[in-house]
């Protein structure tokens, strides 16, 4: 399929699907013959391309499981039958087959449909996530429950299935899960999507091994998939025989590894071809004496979508576009996105210092890596996802004097939180660690937003902690960082571009722990820590005209705490508000405990901390979760009038 019919730009007409009308929950397709199936896989492609046209969002996975999600959900009971998609991000032809059809152009916006699986959305998304290699824990779970149940004299006959990518693969959490499930023995079907990609090319040996078994032999045909399953060993049979066959299999699909771990494994098969995916999953369905199997598909990324296909990155994730030409619509231009900055500022130092290295975790587009790759090719390290793996790493390199810069995006970093504090943090290793996309992230929603940060770092004894307010400040991090040689270091920076300031050709090394003021006022000190700064500026602005002239300080650092600057402000303002894009426990509670042991709270400081509320905050854009955050220029201008009691000048704000 080039371009669905009928289906031009972003507003044209949508896809004629005489078949997939017809479906509105699975059980609606499970009469399907494999005819009726191949259309419905060709309108159900039609579907997810025109749906993601309008919404943008993660479209070359989706693309390549549509028949393996037809497959799945044709000869599996869902939702009694239990199917959990690893990262999430390939669930939208799951979606439109299981009731969210009419949603499914709200995919990613506010009020929408979330872009990953969500308990909360759908009975058919039992275990949500975003985060990948999770899904065979989480299986291995719902099995083991299930068998728990069984003995307790509960009927309880559900299958389990967990789909898991070959990129997801790389993480410890996948081994840790297979290996937990070839002992337990409980009935489970993992499916390995294996795409042979990641969101850039996939990288490592379990990567290389994935090819290999591919490359050594073609796929399985249909009759030695037919021979194999349908004579599944009646018990008793000779061990001698059983042997045989289980080393005859090893021959003939080369899964090993797999098998060494207690699967049954069965593949490489063509993941788009329903002619093997059916019967496979038929007889894997109804084998009950086999433990954990684990079924081995072929499929490409990006299938059936011409632009997706040409394209380098299989268009792993696109904004809205013409969906005759895959041309995506561009933002206009702006200012260099902080990710871009923070590259251009590192390859700058790596420039002027042969020890600086940088690590990324199966991200290096999406943290600038990739240009710091192209200059120092040998001096870039991407493990794959293995947060976990990346900081220890990074670790090592840095007991020997190496500087590693271990750029993670601050949601991710929270798998790796006991590497962090263990291997990096109690050693004292200058390890720097560069958060990409802190704070509220838009559409990707409450997965991915990088809330936690600066609570989960900033109570770890002797890290310091940068939060830069634009980009110029972001460059003097990174040259801060660098200069940082006798203890871990962070910088955290938002997803999004910076404010159109000049960048310097250098960055500065920072006088550690110290902020800055930026503007003078009376009763009322604003302490801005990251990016917040600006809309700090912009209420000062605004109070002043309301002859409520604001003092504006930056912290720049959430740890060491510029505590000179806290307790001056705290002692010549009546008013104290501390901004930050971070959760309930950050730089407003580090602030707070500083106050309150120097006795400044005592005598009537008007303390408000502004940080993100107690809950998570869904998908939008990042301005509408900003406001429903409460941490705008707004906002801020309102808790300072509320705060001082001027009510009715609240009305005109509200205006
Ligand atoms: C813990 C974690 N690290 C990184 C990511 C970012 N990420 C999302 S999808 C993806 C690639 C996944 O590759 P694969 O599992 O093969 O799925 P495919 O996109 O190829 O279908 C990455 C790195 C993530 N979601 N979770
Ligand atoms: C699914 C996933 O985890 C990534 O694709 C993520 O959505 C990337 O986010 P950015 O678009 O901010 O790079
Ligand atoms: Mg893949």
């Amino acid at each position: 399929m080039n371009a669905p019919t009928g289906d031009g730009p972003a507003t044209s007409p949508r896809p004629k699907t005489p078949l997939l009308d017809r479906v509105r929950v699975p059980a609606d397709l499970r009469n399907f013959s494999v005819e009726q199936l191949r259309q419905l896989a060709t309108e159900l492609r039609a579907e997810t391309v025109s749906a993601v046209s309008v919404t943008g969002g993660h479209l070359g996975a989706s693309l390549g499981v549509i028949e393996l999600t037809l497959a799945i959900h044709a000869v599996f009971d869902t939702p009694r039958d239990r199917l959990i998609w690893d990262v999430g991000h390939q669930c939208y032809p799951h979606k439109i087959l299981t009731g969210r059809r009419e949603r499914i152009r709200t995919l990613r916006q506010g009020g929408g449909l979330s872009g990953f699986t969500k308990r909360a959305e759908s009975e058919y998304d039992p275990f949500g996530a975003g985060h990948s290699s999770t899904s065979i824990s989480a299986g291995l779970g719902m099995a083991v429950a299930r068998d728990l149940k069984r003995a307790r004299g509960i009927a309880d006959d559900r299958q389990v299935i967990a789909v898991i990518g070959d990129g997801s693969m790389s993480a410890g959490m996948a081994y840790e899960a297979m290996n937990n499930a070839g002992a337990l023995r409980s009935k489970l079907v993992v499916i390995l999507n294996d795409n042979d990609m990641s969101i850039a090319p996939p990288v490592g040996a379990m990567s290389a091994y994935l090819s290999r078994l591919l490359s050594s032999q073609s796929f399985l045909n249909l009759r030695d998939v037919a021979a194999k399953m349908a004579r599944r060993f009646p018990r008793g049979l000779e061990r001698t025989a059983r042997r045989a066959e289980e080393f005859a299999r090893g021959i003939l699909t080369g899964g090993t590894l797999f098998e060494e771990l207690g699967f049954y494994y069965v593949g490489p098969i063509d993941g788009h071809n329903l002619d093997h995916l059916l019967p496979v999953l038929r007889n894997v369905r109804e084998a009950d004496d086999l433990g954990p199997i684990l079924v081995h598909a072929i499929t490409k990324k990006g299938k059936g979508y011409a632009p997706a296909e040409r394209s380098a990155d299989k268009l792993h994730a696109v904004s809205r576009f013409n969906v005759i030409t895959g041309e995506q619509v561009k933002p206009p231009p702006g200012p260099p996105s902080y990710t871009k900055v923070f590259a251009n500022a590192l390859i700058d130092e790596a420039e002027r210092d042969p020890a600086i290295v940088a690590v990324t975790a199966a991200m290096p587009t999406g943290t600038g890596l990739d240009l710091f790759g192209k200059r120092f090719p040998d001096r870039c390290f991407d493990v794959g996802i293995a947060e976990q793996h990346a900081v220890t790493f990074a670790a090592g390199l840095a007991a020997e004097g190496i500087k590693p810069f271990c750029a993670i995006y601050s949601t991710f970093l929270q798998r790796a939180y006991d590497q962090v504090m263990h291997d990096v943090v109690l050693q004292h290793l200058p390890v720097r660690f560069a958060l990409d996309r802190a704070g509220l992230v838009g559409a990707d929603g409450s997965t991915h937003a990088g809330s936690f940060d600066l609570a989960y770092l900033g109570c770890l004894p002797g890290i310091v902690l940068m939060a830069p307010a634009d980009e110029v400040e972001l460059t003097h991090a990174v040259a801060t960082a660098a200069a940082i040689d006798d203890q871990p270091s962070a910088l955290r920076y938002p997803r999004g571009d910076g404010v159109g300031l000049t960048i310097p050709q250098h960055g500065e090394v920072l006088p550690i722990g110290r902020g800055r003021v930026l503007r003078e006022g009376g009763r009322v000190a604003i302490l801005s820590l990251g990016t917040r700064l600006a809309d700090a500026l912009a209420a000062a602005e605004e109070l002043a005209t309301r002859g409520l002239p604001a003092t504006v300080a930056d912290a720049r650092f959430a740890k060491p705490l510029d505590t000179a600057l806290i307790e001056q402000l705290a002692r010549h303002h009546e008013v104290l508000i501390t901004i930050e894009e971070g959760s309930v426990g950050g730089f407003a509670a580090a602030v707070m405990q500083h106050l309150a042991w120097k006795g400044l709270l005592d005598r009537g400081l008007r303390l408000r901390p502004m940080v993100l509320p107690d809950r998570f905050i869904d998908q939008d854009t990042q301005p509408r979760q900003l406001a429903t955050a409460g941490l705008t220029a707004k906002d801020i201008v309102t808790t300072v009038l509320q705060t001082l009691g001027q009510d009715a000048a609240l009305t005109a704000v509200a205006g």
